[in-house]
C-alpha cells in the first residue's frame, strides 16, 4: 500500500534522537542542511533520473552522462551553488563523469604545483569551464612505480619549447579519467630531459583537441579504453588512452612549483621536496577515505532496511515467520559494517584536518609533516576502501538472491566502487609506503628522535612491549583504555616483529621484498589502530541530543571488538591478550548486537539518504519491497513485449524441428 510506513514499528524502537545523529553524520548542522536542501533538489528533478540506467547501452549510456553534466553545470550557475553545495550536487547525481576529474584532480594539480603566474592563467579557464581537464599520469606500462614512466618531455632551447613524445607502445597514457572523448587539455606527466639529462617525472599541461571543433591537436592519438566492469557503472566515464608523437609546447606549460626550466635549458629544484609532485594524489586519496564511508553506509542503509523487511522460517502456529535481522549470524556479518561507516566517516573527518593543516604548513615552507600526510593518507585510503568494496559485497549477500537484482542497486554499487582499491594507488601498493613509513620510525627510536602523529605510540616501547591486557570480565572490553593499549601493543610489536627479521637479510631491499607479506600486516595494523582512536578522539568530544553518544559509544565497541575477534591471531601471537580475553571479547561483541538490533533502523535513517541516492527498491525507506520489486521486473525492456524478438527466428523452428522429430 502506497504511504504506509512499513519500518515504522522499527523506527519506534530507536533509542536515540535520529535527527541529532543526522547532525553527527553529516559533521555539523550547517553541512547537514546544505546536504538535505541538495539531495532533494536532485531527487525531484527528472533530468537526474538514474533508474533507467542499467539498461542502457554504453554510447546512449555517455551521452546520457554528457547531458546530465551539463545540466547540472547550468544548474550550478543559475543557483550560484558555492564549492560545497556543488560537490553535494555531483555527489547526489551519483554518476562518474569527466567533471570528476576536471575538478577533483586537474584543478588540484594546478593548484598545486602550479606557480602563481600559471594559476592566474590556467585556473579562471578552468573554474569556467571553458577548457576541461585531466589529469593523465598512468601509462600502458606503468602505473604503481610512477618513477617508471616513459613519456619524454625534452627541452628545446631552439624553440623554447618541450617535445612531449610517447617513445614506445607502453609509454601510451592509458586510463586516465574524461582524456578519452572530452578533456580539451590535461596535466601529463613525463620524464623532463634537458641538455640529454634525464631529471624525472614532471607535471606538464597540454592542450589535446581543438576548442573549436574538438578534434585532436597535430601529433596527438588518442581515444577510450573500451567497457570496463559492470554494465553502467564507472561506463559513464571516458578513460582513455593517449600517444604524443613529438607534441610541442611552449616553456611556461611544465609546471614550475617544485622546479623551474630557465631559457637556457637549466634545471633548478626549488627549496620544497621532490614529492610534491607527487601531492595531487595525497589531496585525492584524502577525499576517498570520506567516500568510503558513503559508498558503505548505502550498501548498509539497503541491507539493513531489507533485513527489517524480509522474513524466513521460525512461524510458530501462524504467526509471523522471522525477520532475518533477527538471526545473530545476519547482525554478526552487518552490524560491523554499520560500525564500520561510521567509523571511516569520523577518520575522514580527521583526515580532512590533517589535510588542511599539511597544506597550511608548506604554504609556510614546513615540510615536517609530509611523510606522516602521506603514510596516513596512502594507508587509510587502502583500508577503507579494500573494507568498503567487501562490504558492499557482503551487503548484496545479506540481501539473499534479490540482492543480485540491479533493482537492489548493489551491483552497481559494488561495479562503480570497486576500482577503488585500484586508482589512487594500488592498496597494497599503498600499504608497503605505510611500511616503509614504520620502519623507518622504528629504526629511529634508539636515536631520541621521538615519533609523532598516528605514531606517537611507538615512543612508549618499552611499556608496550611489556603491557599485557588486564581483561577480567566481558565488560571490560568497553573501557576504551582497554582497547586502546590492546591495538597499540599489536600494531607496535608487529612492527618491531618485521623491523627484527629485515636485520636478517643482506641489505633492506631484499629484506624488504621477502617480508614484503608480513610488512603489509603491520601497516594494516597501524591503521586499524588509527580508525580506532579517532572513534575513541571522537567520543570525547561534546555530542548533543538524547541517546546519540551512548549509541556511539556502542558503534565504537562494535567496530573495535569485530576486527580484534577478526584479527585475534594477531593479538593472541604477539602476546597482546589471552585466549580466555579473545573470548571475552568476543562475549562482550554478542551483546552488543543485541544492543544495536533495536537501533538498526533509526541508525541507518540518520544517513539521511533519499530513495532517489539509494537507488534501490530493497533499501526503500518505506519498507514496502515487494509490491516494487514486482513492478520494477515489469520495467524491463524484455517485458516490453510478450513474445521476445528472436523468438520466431530461433526458438520457433527448433520447437517445430522437436515437433516433426515426436511425429516421426
Ligand atoms: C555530473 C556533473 C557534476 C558537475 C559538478 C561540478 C562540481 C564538482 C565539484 C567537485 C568534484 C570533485 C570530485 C572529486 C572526485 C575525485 C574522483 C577521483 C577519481 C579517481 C580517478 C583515478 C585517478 C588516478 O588513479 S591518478 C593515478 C594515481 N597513481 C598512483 O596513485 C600511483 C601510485 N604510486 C605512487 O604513488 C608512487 O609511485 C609510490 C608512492 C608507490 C612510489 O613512488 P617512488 O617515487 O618510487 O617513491 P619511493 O622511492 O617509494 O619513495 C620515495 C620517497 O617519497 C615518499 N613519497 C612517495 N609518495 C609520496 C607522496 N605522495 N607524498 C609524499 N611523499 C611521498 C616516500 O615515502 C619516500 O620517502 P622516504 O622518506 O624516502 O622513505
Ligand atoms: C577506474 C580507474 C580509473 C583510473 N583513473 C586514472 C586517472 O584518471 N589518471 C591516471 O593517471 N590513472 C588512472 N588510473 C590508473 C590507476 O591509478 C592505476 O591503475 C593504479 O595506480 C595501479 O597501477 P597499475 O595499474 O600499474 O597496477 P600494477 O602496479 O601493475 O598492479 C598489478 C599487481 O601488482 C602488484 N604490485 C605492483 N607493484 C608492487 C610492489 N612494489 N610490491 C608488491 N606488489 C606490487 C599490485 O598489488 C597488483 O596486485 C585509473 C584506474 C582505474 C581502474
Amino acid at each position: 500500500m502506497e504511504g504506509v510506513d512499513y519500518l515504522a514499528p522499527e523506527r519506534n524502537n530507536a533509542q536515540f534522537d535520529v535527527d541529532e545523529m543526522k547532525i553527527v553524520w553529516a559533521g555539523s548542522r550547517e553541512a547537514f542542511e546544505v546536504s538535505d536542501r541538495i539531495a532533494r533538489l536532485v531527487a525531484s528533478d527528472p533530468n537526474f533520473r538514474k533508474d533507467d540506467r542499467t539498461t542502457l547501452g554504453r554510447k546512449e549510456l555517455f551521452k546520457n552522462t554528457l547531458r546530465k553534466a551539463a545540466y547540472a553545470w547550468k544548474r550550478i550557475i543559475e543557483l550560484r551553488l558555492n564549492e560545497e553545495e556543488a560537490k553535494r550536487l555531483r555527489s547526489f547525481i551519483d554518476q562518474p563523469a569527466f567533471t570528476d576529474l576536471h575538478w577533483g584532480m586537474f584543478v588540484p594539480a594546478i593548484k598545486g604545483q602550479g606557480t602563481d603566474e600559471q594559476q592566474e592563467k590556467w585556473l579562471p579557464l578552468a573554474y569556467k569551464m571553458q577548457i576541461i581537464g585531466c589529469y593523465a599520469q598512468t601509462e600502458l606500462g606503468h602505473g604503481s612505480n610512477v618513477q617508471g614512466l616513459e613519456t619524454t618531455a625534452t627541452f628545446d632551447p631552439q624553440t623554447d619549447e618541450f617535445v612531449i613524445h610517447s617513445p614506445t607502445l607502453t609509454s601510451c597514457k592509458w586510463w586516465p579519467g574524461g582524456l578519452g572523448k572530452i578533456s580539451t587539455h590535461g596535466v601529463i606527466y613525463a620524464r623532463l630531459i634537458t641538455d640529454g639529462k634525464d631529471h624525472g617525472v614532471h607535471g606538464f599541461i597540454v592542450q589535446l583537441r581543438s576548442l573549436d571543433d574538438h578534434l585532436p591537436l597535430p601529433g596527438i592519438t588518442v581515444g577510450d579504453i573500451g567497457m570496463k566492469f559492470g554494465n553502467a557503472a564507472y561506463n559513464t566515464m571516458d578513460n582513455g588512452v593517449l600517444r604524443f608523437d613529438h607534441v610541442r609546447i611552449p616553456r611556461n606549460q611544465m609546471l614550475m612549483r617544485v622546479s623551474q626550466v630557465t631559457r637556457e635549458g637549466k634545471y633548478v629544484q626549488s627549496n620544497v621536496p621532490r614529492q610534491l609532485v607527487y601531492g595531487t594524489m595525497v589531496f585525492v586519496r584524502q577525499t576517498i577515505v570520506s567516500d568510503a564511508s558513503t559508498a558503505l553506509s548505502r550498501a548498509v542503509c539497503i541491507a539493513t532496511r531489507y533485513s527489517a523487511v524480509r522474513r524466513q522460517f521460525g512461524s510458530h502456529n501462524g504467526s509471523p515467520e522471522t525477520q532475518v535481522i533477527n538471526y545473530k549470524t545476519q547482525q554478526a556479518r552487518l552490524f560491523p559494517l554499520l560500525a564500520s561507516a561510521y567509523a571511516f566517516r569520523f577518520v575522514g573527518e580527521w583526515l580532512k584536518w590533517l589535510y588542511m593543516d599539511v597544506t597550511k604548513r608548506l604554504e609556510a615552507k614546513d615540510f615536517s609533516t609530509l611523510p606522516e600526510a602521506h603514510a596516513c593518507t596512502a594507508g587509510l585510503k587502502s583500508l577503507t576502501t579494500s573494507a568498503t568494496a567487501d562490504g558492499i559485497e557482503e551487503c548484496r549477500k545479506l540481501c539473499g538472491g534479490h540482492g543480485y537484482l540491479c533493482s537492489s542497486g548493489l551491483p552497481e554499487l559494488f561495479a562503480v566502487y570497486v576500482p577503488a582499491c585500484t586508482y589512487e594507488g594500488d592498496n597494497i601498493v599503498l600499504l608497503l609506503q605505510v611500511a616503509r613509513h614504520l620502519m623507518k620510525t622504528v629504526s629511529q627510536l634508539g636515536s631520541g628522535k621521538m615519533p609523532v602523529g598516528t605514531t606517537a605510540y611507538m615512543g612508549r616501547a618499552e611499556h608496550l612491549m611489556q603491557c599485557r591486557s588486564d581483561v577480567k570480565q566481558a565488560k571490560d572490553w568497553l573501557r576504551p583504555n582497554v582497547v586502546l593499549e590492546a591495538f597499540e601493543a599489536r600494531a607496535f610489536r608487529m612492527s618491531v616483529a618485521c623491523a627484527k627479521n629485515l636485520t636478517k637479510f643482506s641489505s633492506p631491499e631484499e629484506g624488504f621484498q621477502e617480508l614484503s607479506a608480513d610488512l603489509v600486516e603491520a601497516a594494516v595494523a597501524h591503521c586499524q589502530l588509527i580508525v580506532v582512536s579517532k572513534f575513541i578522539e571522537k567520543l570525547q568530544q561534546d555530542i548533543p541530543g538524547k541517546g546519540v553518544k551512548q549509541q556511539l559509544e556502542i558503534l565504537c565497541s562494535v567496530y573495535a571488538l569485530f576486527l580484534l575477534h577478526k584479527h585475534h591471531g594477531d593479538f593472541l601471537s604477539t602476546g597482546c591478550i589471552t585466549p580466555t580475553q579473545a573470548s571475552l571479547a568476543n562475549e562482550q561483541l554478542r551483546s552488543l548486537y543485541s544492543q544495536v538490533r533495536p537501533n538498526a533502523i533509526a541508525l541507518v535513517d540518520a544517513f539521511n539518504y533519499t530513495d532517489h541516492y539509494l537507488g534501490s527498491v530493497l533499501g526503500r525507506y518505506d519498507g514496502n519491497v515487494y509490491p516494487k520489486l514486482y513492478e520494477e521486473a515489469w520495467k524491463d525492456p524484455l517485458n516490453d513485449s510478450v513474445v521476445p524478438d528472436g523468438y520466431h527466428e530461433y526458438v520457433r523452428p527448433m520447437l517445430k524441428q522437436q515437433l516433426r522429430n515426436a511425429r516421426l
